[in-house]
């Protein structure tokens, strides 16, 4: 195993972080366990951090790592994502060693490389004994451009509500979030939609990138859709002549760097088969949308409730989506029902999402299932380019193209709840606005006619 205890704090470089982790790439002297990899730490609300400084102040250094189980990111791909992604879109993850002296070390002198908003919310989780270590993505001889591409295509109408079915068919999931949060005053404008970046179009996927890096221009590099590295440094606009090889750039306005910069990106992403791969994860395992699987909930649980309480007329009150259920199993998956999960997705077997049945066998199926969708609606997508030059050529010195899938970690069952809020939220807003329509390129064309889900009055 690598071991980063030896290394100084120094020897390590912010590269970026999300909502949940934090990562840093090896600069250090030379060794091969670590030249071209990145750590990538959990991170703990500034608030649980304070709490656990003042009871637990003792222990940390002394415990043993082996109590600790490895980041469940580890395990996930490994046993999950390795059988959905082929494995050259994936990262090479493996896991570290951390001890709680080191890790208070290396925040407070990486602390002040990290964006204000983010540090005074969340640290590095100084409890944690394990780390990961990653393939480096962006630290090398080349550019790196890193996409958040969200999610890739429409709802359903099968299960949707009369209220929600015209706007959810019509407007995909993220413009009407972009819409929400700007009237929530938020100044990250966008007019990306995911369904153009993901329809295989070259027009729509050029117009999708366009629309990325105006946002990135406009927000000045704060989007989270949109990351550009220049040999493992992250460019804000006014550094966009590091996007090119030699000084080519000199001259050029931020528009005519857009250009260059869609004409280079669209190649690998035309030809790689990785965004179609994701949308059809995303969309297969999410067949019911958020509301079928709520009245899938529902109605298993009354129907149940009924069978375990026969003849009695008082009905118990529903389970909030994803909390603990007295009539089904609901408990967090754990890795092994992860697998069997996926053994039955590959299936024959795997239960039909046009007549689903109110059984703790079809609703445990569509909860996991969701929870993976909601795992690849939320991964980003790392593109390894050349260098730009002013005007596109087609020679390079990157051979073959990468593209790489990051963030793949395991969603939990209890997000689900706020996961609907939102939803509901999103969409009431969306439902006085001047409605856009968005293209789903690969929606199906057969969808079933009417809801086989239909709780019964008196429980709804
Ligand atoms: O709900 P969404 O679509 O806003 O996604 C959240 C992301 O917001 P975004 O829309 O990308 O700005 C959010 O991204 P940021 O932290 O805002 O960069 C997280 O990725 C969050 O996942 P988790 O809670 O860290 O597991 C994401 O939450 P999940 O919905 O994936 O749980
Ligand atoms: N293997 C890697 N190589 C280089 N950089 C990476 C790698 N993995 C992650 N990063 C950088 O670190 C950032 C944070 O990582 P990641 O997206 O996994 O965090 P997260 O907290 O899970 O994100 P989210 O908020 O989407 O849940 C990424 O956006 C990316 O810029």
């Amino acid at each position: 195993m690598a071991n980063v205890l030896q290394t100084a704090p120094q020897d390590w470089k912010y590269v970026s972080e999300g909502g949940a982790t934090i990562v840093f790439s090896y600069v250090g002297p030379s060794q091969p366990a670590l030249d071209g990899m990145v750590l990538r730490l959990r991170k703990t609300a500034l608030s649980a951090a304070n709490l656990v400084h003042e009871v637990r102040e003792w222990d940390f250094d002394s415990a043993d790592p082996e109590d600790e189980p490895d980041d469940p990111s580890i395990e996930y791909q490994v046993k999950c994502m390795q059988r959905l992604i082929p494995a050259e879109h994936l990262p090479r993850l493996q896991t570290v060693t951390i001890r709680r002296s080191w890790l208070e070390a290396f925040s407070v002198f990486h602390n002040p490389a990290r964006p204000e908003g983010r540090r005074i919310v969340d640290e590095v989780d100084l409890t944690k004994k394990k780390g990961v270590l990653a393939t480096d993505l962006v630290g090398g001889h080349w550019l790196a451009v890193e996409i958040k591409p969200k999610w890739a295509f429409l709802a359903s109408p099968t299960y949707l509500s009369d209220e929600t079915k015209g706007v959810k068919t019509q407007t995909c999931r993220f413009c009407m979030h972009t819409h929400l949060r700007t009237q929530q005053g938020s100044q990250e404008i966008t007019e990306y939609c995911p369904l153009d970046l993901f329809s295989g179009d070259e027009c729509r996927i050029l117009k999708a990138i366009h629309s990325l890096w105006n946002a990135w221009v406009a927000s000045n590099a704060t989007i989270n859709n949109l990351k550009i590295f220049a040999e493992g440094k992250f460019l804000t606009p006014s550094e966009c002549q590091l996007m090119f090889a030699d000084r080519h750039a000199a001259g050029l306005d931020l528009k005519a760097i857009g250009d260059a910069f869609a004409s280079t990106l669209i190649q690998p992403l035309l030809r790689t088969p990785l965004l179609r791969i994701l949308s059809d994860l995303q969309r297969n395992l999410d067949p019911l949308d958020i509301e079928g699987l709520s009245k899938l909930w529902k109605l298993t649980e009354s129907t149940i409730a009924m069978q375990t309480l026969q003849g009695s007329d008082s009905v118990p009150p529903y389970t909030p989506l994803g909390g603990r259920s007295p009539f089904f199993q609901s408990a967090e998956p754990h890795i092994s029902e992860w697998i069997d999960f996926l053994d039955t997705y590959g299936s024959t077997d795997r239960p039909d999402a046009a007549n689903v049945k109110p059984s703790p066998e079809d609703l445990r199926y569509f909860l996991l299932a969701y929870l993976l969708s909601a795992t690849f609606k939320d991964c980003s997508v790392v593109v390894k380019l050349d260098f730009l030059q002013p005007y596109p050529q087609s020679t390079g010195t990157i051979s073959s193209d990468s593209v790489t899938v990051i963030d793949l970690d395991p969603k939990k069952m209890s997000k689900l709840k706020g996961w609907e809020k939102l939803d509901a939220e999103i969409v009431r807003a969306y439902a006085l606005a001047n409605q856009k329509t968005c293209i789903d390129a690969w929606k199906s064309p057969q969808s079933v006619s009417s809801s086989q889900l239909t709780v019964p009055n008196r429980l709804s």
